[in-house]
């Protein structure tokens, strides 16, 4: 889109061109939320990340539409100075750099308390001390567990909303022991919310938190042993992936009873993109941003994507496609599971007037399509090597 065509905000004003410094732009969320400004609106995007091969296609050739408008600045925030001036140069900082995959916060929990807390403790301080706007992305693990699991199996009042619905402005958060370390990935986010939104109220930061539900789509994470470390665990959609490409059964970890509510990449973005372009509403708020239609528990997750792999590949599926491991043999020592998501829409429904469009069925056919596209053929060459003779 040409720089300066005129879009207006939701209440009718004009939008003016902004400077997004996008912390953590190489990643899954971050590319796609690129590629939207880009394709979209006139904003200028400092990309800053480690790594940059997932925004490769935006970055160049040099000729590309947009080309004056990204430009991608490879740093670790953990130790840059460059930072404080990038945010300085910015009309607004959106924050999605952390580690957040379980396997990492079972085995990592240091790093993971790092990256999610004082890691961006920098950023909301620079952001605060030079009147700056921040979108930081937070986590629907700062809920954790639903007040519902703790009832008898058979209560009927496990099926009353009141009990399982995350609600942003009455849900409690509710963590497991601290040797359970899921949850010090929730904690560590759950605290640098409370830190923004102590900046909010002491010193005026205008901010917006988003709480993301389970957001997959292209692009997320790494197939193991193509463009990740063949022992890497990535989230359940990469794992569902790298087993139907390679012709392997899913594996459910503790019988595949935890529920998900899985939100299409590209309705998310819609989200955020509402929140960047109307300050005015979104300033001050925490926004679920998931799909309350879409839920399944992942064995329910795991069938589905066995159906619609078979139809993209034109191959019958595994006569037993799935199979069950322990959390021990599959995460380490110390795994726990949020039990069940489903986010309350009522605030972002009333802010941003935003609804998630696409089903699950819908999501996961573009999905896999995508993967059986990038992947399938680098899988074949990995796997069909000579056969040894003796
Ligand atoms: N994908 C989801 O559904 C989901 C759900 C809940 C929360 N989130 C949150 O959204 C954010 C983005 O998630 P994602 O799925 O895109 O993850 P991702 O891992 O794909 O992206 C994170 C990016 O941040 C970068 N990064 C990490 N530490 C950095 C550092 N010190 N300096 C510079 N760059 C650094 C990584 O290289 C990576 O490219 C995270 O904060 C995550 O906790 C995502
Ligand atoms: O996406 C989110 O909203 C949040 O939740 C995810 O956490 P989780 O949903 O537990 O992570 P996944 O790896 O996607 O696992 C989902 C479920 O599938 C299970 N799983 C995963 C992989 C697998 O091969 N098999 C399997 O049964 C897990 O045990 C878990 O119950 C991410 O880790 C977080 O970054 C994020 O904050």
């Amino acid at each position: 889109m040409a720089s300066g065509v005129a879009r207006v905000d939701l209440d009718g004003r004009p939008i003016k061109p902004l400077t997004i410094c996008m912390i953590g732009a190489g990643g899954f969320i971050g590319s796609h939320l690129c590629e939207k400004l880009m394709a979209e609106t006139p904003h200028r995007v400092l990309a800053l990340d480690v790594y940059s091969d997932k925004i490769k296609h935006l970055l160049e050739p040099g000729t590309l539409p947009w080309a004056d408008r990204i430009q991608f600045h490879r740093l670790n925030i953990k130790h840059d100075s460059r930072l404080e001036g990038l945010i300085k140069m910015s009309d607004l900082t959106i924050n999605l750099a952390a580690i957040c995959t379980p396997a990492d916060y079972n085995t990592r929990p240091l790093d993971t308390i790092y990256s999610n807390f004082i890691d961006a403790l920098p950023v909301v301080k620079y952001c605060s001390e030079n009147g700056k706007r921040l979108i930081h992305f937070s986590t629907c693990e700062v809920y954790g567990k639903t007040i519902g699991s703790f009832l008898p199996k058979e209560s009927p009042l496990r099926q009353d909303p009141a009990y399982y619905m995350l609600s942003e402005d009455s849900s409690p958060c509710i963590f497991g022991p601290i040797e359970k370390q899921r949850w010090s990935y929730a904690c560590a986010k759950q605290l640098i919310e409370r830190l923004i939104y102590g900046e909010g109220a002491e010193n005026g930061l205008e901010f917006t938190i988003v709480r993301p539900f389970n957001w997959i789509g292209p692009r997320m994470d790494f197939i193991p042993g193509i463009d990740g470390p063949s022992e890497g665990v990535p989230r359940v959609l990469a794992c569902f992936s790298n087993a139907l490409l390679r012709r392997q059964q899913l594996k459910l970890v503790d019988g595949g009873q935890s529920q998900r509510t899985f939100i299409f990449i590209k309705d998310a973005i819609e989200a955020v993109l509402l929140m960047i372009e109307n300050p005015a509403r979104a300033n001050g708020h925490i926004f679920n941003v998931g799909n309350p239609n879409n839920e399944v528990t992942v064995r329910q997750l795991a069938e589905m994507m066995t159906q619609v792999y078979s139809k993209v590949n034109g191959e019958p599926p595994l006569e037993v496609p799935t199979v069950d491991v322990s959390s021990k043999e599959f995460y380490g020592e110390g795994y726990d599971d949020s039990d069940k998501r489903i986010p309350d829409m009522t605030i972002i429904n009333r802010q941003l007037g935003w609804n998630p469009k696409t089903s699950l069925w819908d999501l996961l056919e573009s999905t896999l399509t995508y993967q059986h596209r990038t992947y399938a053929e680098a899988i074949k060459k990995a796997t069909s090597k000579p056969i040894a003779t003796s």
